[in-house]
Formats: C-alpha cells, sequence, structure tokens
C-alpha cells in the first residue's frame, strides 16, 4: 500500500539557483544535498510538512534529467510514494501490469530504497517506490 506521498520531484538545471529559490517559497532552510551517483544526478531535499520537494539537477550532460529537461524543460519531475515493503509493492504492481524500471530495489537519496515505474502505464507521470533503508542489523 502507498503510505503517502514521499516527495516530489522536480527536476532544475542548477540546484545553485533553485536552493534558494525554494528556501524563500517554503521558507524552510535544505536539510541536504547528496549526489546519487547511480542516478548520475545531484539532489536537494525541503521538508514541507508530512512531505517533502526533492530538487534534481543533472550530474552530467547526458544524464536522465538533463534528458528530461532538454525534452520538457525544468518542472515536475516524478511523485515518489512511501511503501513499508518495497519488495512487496513491487510483485504487486508487476502482477498488476506495471512496468518496473529496476527488478529489484535500488539505491535511492536520503537513506532510501526505491524502484520506479514506467510512465506508459500510469497516465504520463514517473511513480516512485520510496523505502527507508532498515538499520543494518
Ligand atoms: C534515485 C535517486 C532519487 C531519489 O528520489 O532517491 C531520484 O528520484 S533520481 C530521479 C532520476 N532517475 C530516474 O528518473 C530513473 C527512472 N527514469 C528512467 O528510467 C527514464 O527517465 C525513463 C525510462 C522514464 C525515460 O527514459 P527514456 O530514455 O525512455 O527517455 P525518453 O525521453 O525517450 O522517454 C520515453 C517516454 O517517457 C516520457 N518520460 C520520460 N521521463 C518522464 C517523466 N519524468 N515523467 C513523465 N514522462 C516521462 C517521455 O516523454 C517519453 O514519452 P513519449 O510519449 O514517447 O515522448
Ligand atoms: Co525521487
Amino acid at each position: 500500500m502507498m503510505d503517502k506521498i514521499e516527495h516530489i520531484g522536480i527536476a532544475v538545471k542548477s540546484l545553485e539557483a533553485a536552493i534558494p529559490l525554494y528556501e524563500q517559497l517554503l521558507n524552510t532552510p535544505c536539510y541536504k544535498t547528496e549526489l546519487v551517483a547511480a542516478e548520475n544526478v545531484n539532489t536537494a531535499f525541503f521538508n514541507a510538512g508530512p512531505n517533502k520537494i526533492e530538487l534534481l539537477e543533472s550530474a552530467s550532460p547526458d544524464g536522465v534529467i538533463a534528458k528530461f529537461i532538454e525534452k520538457k524543460g525544468e518542472g515536475i519531475h516524478h511523485i515518489a510514494f512511501a511503501v513499508a515493503d518495497i519488495d512487496a509493492e513491487m510483485k504487486r504492481l508487476a502482477a498488476a501490469g506495471f512496468t518496473l524500471l529496476n527488478e529489484t530495489p535500488k539505491q535511492g537519496a536520503d537513506n532510501k530504497l526505491v524502484c520506479f515505474l514506467h510512465p506508459k502505464n500510469t497516465n504520463g507521470v514517473l511513480i516512485e517506490l520510496c523505502m527507508e533503508k532498515p538499520a543494518a542489523q
């Protein structure tokens, strides 16, 4: 089950320009910036009540975010839902016919495991499943 919207991902050309803008807009400081090398993306996080805003800047000219901005411009990139059991949700959604973009949960930002669903099955919205990484046993 999707517990809540964990974050809204927003594609931006420059974190340097977008971070102060969102700090002013949200009236709260960016609480974390993080490079997710595997995704070729630099991220910046803000709390917005029980949810978050995740700004995304491409870490290379040919990254996913650069491609998105080239095609669609800056703007909302994805919606991430918090899930308690990402494996179970991936199984449920795959069985329901959604296209998973990664076979197993992968490393996300902000201490999460993530999986993406292709927008072709979700009315054109890129969906991310997002689970807090279990504490190391
Ligand atoms: C994980 C770290 C962090 C976190 O929260 O922890 C992040 O959120 S990282 C976010 C960046 N990473 C990803 O987005 C990974 C998943 N995305 C992908 O695998 C690709 O972007 C994919 C498959 C969605 C699109 O890649 P592709 O190479 O196929 O690009 P195209 O431009 O050819 O797109 C095909 C088709 O999809 C539409 N599209 C692409 N991106 C989006 C989007 N964000 N929202 C909605 N639609 C999207 C694109 O317009 C094309 O549609 P078409 O009708 O064919 O023009
Ligand atoms: Co995200």
